[in-house]
């Protein structure tokens, strides 16, 4: 084999230098992304290890990589893998992570109305399309309106042991929700303590099968309930959906404050039916007012993750049990929500506890 003394790890380095990823918006060095780093005479072989999902976009990434690295002085061969590592988080303080679970990321607004389970299940749709092994629990125990929305109204969880519930399944999502557990027009005459209790163990009692991500659908509101909630749910995050009403947006705020409160960190803020855009011709009309959703964000420091138009589409399919992501993949909608998803999943892996140096594993044969 011939030597090539030029190829050196920081050749490769400074070659990846520049190439920032969309997502991570870092190059993928500096993101700790760049692992398994192999020089052989002329061949260079890397792996990129992502800290979300992102199936989508692998060949892209493959692509630029090998072609920043084939352009090095010297180097005939390159080999590069894509491949995601979701890692467990830490939770706020005295509480245990789930077993089975890496990540519990809520979904919650200052009041109800807003579009929290619409966003809730195309988050945890846009996960799964991208690779994830995802749950839903809806704990919305006011509303539960996830049956609905995945097509399992109707449909009852089964118990293998009598005392675990095996969560259903819709479109390659675990789902479970309070809605399975109680009948359909049965009052919510339950008390406080009674509720929480219930969630905790629907929570707790459902045997959900290695998990990247459990979205919870949270009740709306800020009250006891849901503060007990967010203190006893091992939660990585949260996600805080409003509509730009200035009231909702008061209401945003108290639930923001919730979880700062209980030591939850915010992911970022969804901004629905921030624009309506007329069927018939187009016109697209601010009718809550314009950029709440961004002030807000930037008056708590949050991100917004991303701005939902009011769409018809979007509650149609909801109420056909084939929310957006699924039922209308290539609309604008659909990718609005995918791209929310990644935003949510990059800030989780954002969190890694995994310090590891620059290129680990590096093999260098050049001799
Ligand atoms: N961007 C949107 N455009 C059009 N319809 C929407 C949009 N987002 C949600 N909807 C619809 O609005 C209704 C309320 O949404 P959803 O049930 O998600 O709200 P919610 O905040 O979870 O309410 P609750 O907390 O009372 O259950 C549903 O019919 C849903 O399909």
């Amino acid at each position: 084999m011939t030597g090539n003394p030029a190829i050196t790890a920081d050749v490769v380095l400074a070659a990846l230098a520049g190439l920032i990823d969309p997502d991570l918006q870092k190059d993928y060095v500096a993101a700790k992304a760049a692992k398994n780093l192999r020089i052989d005479g002329a061949s260079v072989a890397l792996d990129i290890e992502l800290p979300f999902p992102a199936q989508s976009r692998h060949g892209a990434i493959r692509a630029a990589v090998r072609e920043r690295i084939a352009a090095i002085a010297g180097v005939s061969d390159v080999e590069i893998g894509v491949s995601t590592k979701i890692i467990a988080h830490t939770v706020q303080h005295g509480l245990k992570p789930l077993p089975g679970v890496k990540n519990i990321v809520a979904v919650a607004s200052g009041k109800g109305g807003v579009g929290k389970s619409a966003t809730a299940v195309n988050l945890a749709l846009a996960l799964a399309s991208e690779g994830a092994r995802v749950g839903l629990l809806d704990a919305d125990i006011y509303g539960p309106s996830l049956p609905q929305m995945l097509g399992l109204a109707g449909s009852q969880p089964e118990s293998v042991d009598g005392q675990s519930m095996e969560p259903l399944e819709a479109f390659g999502v675990q789902v479970m929700s309070i809605g399975f557990l109680i009948e359909p027009d049965a009052p919510m005459v339950w008390r406080g303590p009674m509720v929480t209790q219930a969630l905790d163990q629907l929570l707790r009692q459902t045997r959900w099968h290695e998990l990247d991500y459990l979205v919870v659908d949270m009740p709306p509101g800020t009250g006891d309930i849901q503060l007990t909630l967010a203190q006893k749910f091992p939660v990585t995050g949260a996600v805080i959906v409003t509509t730009p009403q200035d009231i909702a947006l008061l209401d945003a705020r108290k639930g923001l404050k919730m979880f700062e409160k209980v030591g939850i960190p915010i992911l970022g803020l969804v901004e629905n039916m921030s624009i309506h855009i007329c069927s018939n011709c187009g016109h697209a009309e601010h009718i809550f007012g314009e950029g709440g959703g961004g002030r807000m964000a930037a008056d708590f420091d949050v991100e917004l993750l991303g701005s939902l138009p009011l769409d018809r589409s979007i509650r149609e399919l909801a109420d056909a049990g084939r929310p957006t992501v699924v039922g209308a993949p290539d609309s604008k909608a659909a990718a609005i929500y995918c791209e929310i998803a990644r935003r949510v999943a990059v800030k989780v892996g954002e969190r890694a506890k995994d310090m590891s140096s620059r290129f680990p594993n590096i093999v260098v044969q050049n001799t």
